[in-house]
């Protein structure tokens, strides 16, 4: 071999054990959402950040956690999130965040679409837990695949049966619902062997490539917008699907994940209603109005687009506070948003909503 022929030969082994493919470094898979979140943030002129009110809420949200010794644990503390951690628990978390979108009520609190199960009248994103476990108590196999393949057992009037309502209000939405579960039902069939274990063994260890893996293959996961020119990405429901399979499994088996720090806040309809009441957000005076109105935002108008992605931003700048403040400590965004989401609705159940949260129909959260 000519020397020449040896050095290409070397460069080859070299890019082969460094996983250079073609040149390329093959980089860390990334979700772009907080690069898309600080656009919005950059960009919003009807929802502004308040610096001082975000500090104070660092300091208090970092306070409240430690004072509860907020972990993973707190997940399955709640009485209706899946308490064995198996592919079971996988299936009923997949199934669960396919369907976790849109249960506010345009009437009256009384009259909402709620469930009743186990002695207790379930609302909002608990109505969906509780009625997927009723549907399983009922033999009715809700959380699998096949199920939702077939067209002679999972018929829609099996499926309104199982988001029957305890109030003449009907679950949103539910013609989405139905056609995100024959949808996925169809992918997972198709790509992942029937399983989306198979989806979790494939993003091999990374949040950031299952989140990726999801809204790929997933078109009812890709929760994406224009927003002043830029595809901005949101993937609420795909990033909340990982951060349950972590807290669940408390980052271990189908929970594992090198790099969950790269998920996200959430972003839905609560977490902008908390950090308004926290001081963190103000709202241009059109918008204020518009929510304490109740009016309806239509999904991917600029003032949605602004809730959210200023929420998944400034719960950036609230983790970046607790650990400047209090360095090395094991906080994330999931961890500071599901403390959020559960005060929000503590806050709920005591009437203390200082402002109402916006009001948007779609399947994206
Ligand atoms: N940002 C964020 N949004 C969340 C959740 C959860 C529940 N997560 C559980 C898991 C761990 C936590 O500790 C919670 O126990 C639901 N949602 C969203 O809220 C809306 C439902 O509102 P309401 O109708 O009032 O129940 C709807 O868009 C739903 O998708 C969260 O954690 N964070």
């Amino acid at each position: 071999m000519s020397d020449d022929e040896v050095d290409q030969e070397l460069l080859v082994l070299l890019r082969k054990s460094l996983g250079i493919a073609n040149g390329s470094v093959s980089q860390p898979p990334e979700t772009k959402v907080l690069e898309g979140a600080e656009y919005v943030y950059d960009n919003a002129i009807d929802v502004a950040l308040d610096p001082q009110g975000t500090k104070a809420a660092a300091s208090t949200i970092w306070a409240l956690m430690q004072s509860k010794g907020y972990s993973t644990k707190a997940w399955s503390s709640h009485e209706l999130h899946p308490q064995t951690r198996d592919a079971a628990a996988v299936d009923f978390i997949f199934t669960m965040d396919l369907l976790n979108f849109c249960f506010w009520s345009e009437g009256t609190s009384d009259g909402r679409f709620s469930v009743n199960y186990r002695g207790k009248t379930w609302t909002g994103y608990w109505s969906l837990v509780a009625a997927l476990h009723r549907a399983l108590d009922e033999e009715i196999p809700i959380t699998s695949s096949d199920f939702w393949q077939d067209r002679g057992e999972c018929t829609d009037e099996v499926l309104r049966y199982v988001f029957r309502s305890a109030t003449k209000e009907q679950i949103p939405l539910l013609e989405k619902r139905m056609a995100c579960l024959r949808e996925a039902g169809q992918i997972l069939y198709e790509r992942f062997q029937c399983s989306f274990t198979t989806c979790i063994r494939e993003a091999k260890g990374s949040a950031a490539a299952l989140v990726n893996l999801i809204v790929e293959n997933f078109p009812c996961f890709r929760d994406e917008v224009k927003f002043e020119g830029k595809k901005v990405r949101l993937y609420k429901r795909a990033q909340i699907l990982v951060a349950d399979l972590w807290a669940c499994f408390e980052g271990e088996s189908y929970g594992r994940f090198d790099d969950i720090g790269k998920i996200t806040a959430f972003a839905d309809y609560r977490i902008p209603q908390m950090l308004h009441s926290l001081h963190c957000f103000h709202y241009s005076p059109p918008l204020d109005h518009h929510i304490r109105q109740l009016r309806p935002i239509e999904s991917g108008h600029s003032w949605e687009v602004q809730l959210r992605g200023c929420s998944v931003w400034c719960i950036e700048l609230i983790r970046r506070e607790i650990v400047r403040r209090n360095p090395g400590v094991a906080v994330n965004a999931i961890l500071i948003d599901f403390f959020l989401y559960d005060t929000m609705k503590q806050l709920e159940a005591e009437g203390l909503e200082a402002i109402p949260h916006h009001r948007t129909r779609s399947i994206w959260y």
